[in-house]
């Protein structure tokens, strides 16, 4: 006869625990089963070969747990380091590349040719999942040429897209097919040639044109601050509404990335995240816990539309907003 005492010992209390971390991933396993998630995977998020093994296997836990994930990916760091070897300076306006011809020709192969060529490669040891695709790829981004205002001034800033046009449909079938695209952001010019697109404002177009139910940007910090940097009190939440007063006080990287989130919510897609990248997993624990990690930018109507279509309710650990932080998020740098 085996006697059991009624107090759990310390190794059953951790297992009780164990298993009460996974139970509490069944809500968003449901709400998110058979959704599309584009993952924005940023160069300052690859730098060491443990971080890249550990986000290859978080895109192959998010394929097996019946997710669809899409992985558009950016190597800002990565290209600065070969246009360092060429001897050409990296210059950078309102958070974008001024990219030369020359230049151009570098991003090219640095994004398409090395950093794509990595996460297929990481991914694929876990089975034949994931596709390496180029922006320009069967028209699948086409953009015009981009200028940004400085100073009340239109600034030139080379072969830097804006998109204007996104084909989704080679990246549809191979989801279909059971595959993960991993996409460089790159894109088809109008003159036959190709144009240097942000790797946030990529992921934002696409994940409003296949319908995405999320967007999270995998990032080096937090996720967005406020009042950068002399304060890093992290925002956890905020509406549309908010982020459109804090985005004029935005710059450097963190622009284009809280812009990409405004028209990824203003295209339909209920949630767009920011997250730390160099927390290993971090991506699951943003999808599969109550509490989350990082900045969401959500739309309450679009979430209350995911809330109503499975009858699930919203994350309870994102209702409180931090308001106050909000109004004065940003600063420059
Ligand atoms: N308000 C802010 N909150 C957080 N980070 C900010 C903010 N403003 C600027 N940043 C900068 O933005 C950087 C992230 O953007 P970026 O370097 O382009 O990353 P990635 O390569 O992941 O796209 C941070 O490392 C930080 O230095
Ligand atoms: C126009 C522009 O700035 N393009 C980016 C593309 C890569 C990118 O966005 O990489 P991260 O996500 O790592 O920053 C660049 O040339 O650096």
């Amino acid at each position: 006869m085996i006697a059991r005492s009624a107090h759990p010992t310390a190794d059953q209390a951790q297992a009780i625990d164990k298993a009460s971390h996974l139970i509490e991933a069944l809500p968003w396993l449901s709400r998110f089963h058979g959704r599309t998630v584009v993952v924005k995977y940023g160069g300052n998020a690859m730098i060491s070969e443990e971080l890249r093994v550990r986000f290859a296997e978080s895109i192959v836990f998010l394929h097996y747990a019946g997710l669809r994930p899409v992985v558009v990916h950016g190597g800002g760091p990565q290209i600065s380091a070969q246009l360092d070897l060429a001897g050409v300076e990296s210059r950078f306006t309102a958070g974008l590349r001024v990219t030369t011809d020359e230049a151009m020709d570098i991003v090219r192969m640095v994004l398409t040719g090395q950093v794509n060529r990595e996460i297929v490669g990481l991914v694929n040891q876990h089975g034949p999942f994931a596709v390496g695709m180029s922006g320009e790829d069967a028209n699948l981004l086409v953009a015009e040429r981009k200028s940004v205002e400085v100073d009340g001034e239109t600034v030139d800033i080379g072969r830097v897209g804006e998109v204007t046009e996104v084909n989704p449909g080679a990246v549809a079938a191979l989801i279909a097919d059971g595959r993960i695209p991993v996409i460089s952001s790159i894109a088809r010019a109008d003159d036959g040639g190709v144009y240097n697109v942000n790797a946030d404002t990529a992921a934002s177009a696409l994940a409003v044109a296949l319908d995405a139910g999320k967007l999270i940007m995998l990032t080096d910090v937090e996720g967005l601050f406020a009042d950068y940097p002399a304060n890093t009190e992290l925002i956890s939440r905020l509406t549309v509404e908010e982020l459109k007063a804090v985005l004029p006080s935005l710059s450097s990287g963190m622009l284009p990335k809280m812009e990409a989130c405004l028209r990824a919510v203003e295209g339909g897609v209920p949630q767009a995240h920011i997250i730390d990248g160099r927390v290993p997993h971090s991506l699951l624990l943003e999808v599969f816990t109550d509490q989350g990690v990082g900045t969401m930018v959500a739309d309450q109507q679009l979430e209350a539309g995911l809330v109503t279509g499975n009858g699930h309710i919203p994350r309870p650990g994102r209702t409180s907003d931090t308001t106050t932080a909000v109004t004065n998020a940003g600063g420059a740098q």
